[in-house]
């Protein structure tokens, strides 16, 4: 069974009239088709009516990694520094995406963007640009290293809470990442527990605590890596059980639903 896995879009402009377009990077299609084992289906940043008519036909979810920042409004931050790149839709689209997906037990699995999103959707906050917080080092992409070399480049090591998800699946405590971000999580949602930290103490992973299944996100980027990295290639591993189990369990119960109705 090849589970139907939602992609976040974000709307980018396009061509010599900026026409605005729902777009997610190839490497989200290639992970689901690949280590995931599902099929991708992208979603458009269409707002919060989106997640009633989608959620029931999802087995997954993934809100991807992107250049632009959750608008500080989210989270009753300070306006972001001129000519800081937003999206203003899918914000509108993935932070109730996010709240009804946990709430409905679809499992997913939120990088980087995503990540700050899941926090910001269950009520936590962001630093906008970490690098220039006392005692913090840079996770951003540097500016004199190609960006294709970066993606899969390891940019510092995490030190990972024993027992978690991404312990357990490395099987050891400490792993290194790749780092293409500016932002981070400032205060953790009440229902975040943080489960790996980088060594300025930049939180790198979350679970949704009460999460009735697969609830997980990471601010680093497993899809740039999976091919020559085990614990990136075992985390969607991982996601995509988690997805098929979910499937199966949602179909299992359908008939005693119809029934009750
Ligand atoms: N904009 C946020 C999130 C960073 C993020 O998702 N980076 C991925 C960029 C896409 C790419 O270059 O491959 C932040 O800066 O913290």
């Amino acid at each position: 069974m090849k589970p139907l896995i939602g992609i976040s879009c974000c709307v980018k402009a396009f061509g010599i009239f900026a026409t605005p377009n729902h777009a997610a990077s190839d490497s989200y299609v290639r992970v689901v088709l690949g280590p995931v084992g599902g099929i991708p289906v992208l979603l458009p940043a269409a707002g919060e009516a989106l997640a009633p008519g989608i959620l029931p036909r999802l087995d997954g979810l993934i809100l991807t990694g992107s250049r632009s920042n959750v608008c500080p409004e989210h989270y009753q931050g300070p306006p972001h520094a001129e000519g800081t790149p937003e999206d203003h839709a899918r914000d509108a689209t993935t932070l109730p995406l996010i709240r009804a997906a946990i709430a409905a037990g679809v499992p997913l699995l939120a990088i980087c963007r995503g990540f700050q999103e899941l926090n910001v959707a269950l009520g936590g906050s962001l630093d906008q640009r970490i690098q220039d917080l006392p005692g913090r080092i840079d996770h951003s992409t540097p500016s004199d290293q190609r960006l294709p070399r970066i993606r899969v480049a390891k940019a510092h090591g995490v030190r990972l809470q024993p027992g978690s998800l991404v312990a357990d699946l490395a099987g050891r405590t400490e792993i290194a990442v790749n780092s293409l971000h500016n932002q981070g999580i400032a205060q953790l949602a009440p229902r975040l527990a943080a489960e790996a930290w980088a060594p300025d103490g930049t939180i790198e992973a979350v679970r949704v605590k009460d999460a009735p299944g697969f609830a997980y996100g990471v601010q680093w980027h497993p899809e740039y890596d999976w091919e020559r990295d085990a614990v990136s290639r075992t985390l969607f591993e991982r996601f995509g059980e988690a997805c098929i189990a979910w499937a199966r369990r949602r179909d299992a119960a359908a008939p005693l639903a119809q029934a009750a109705e």
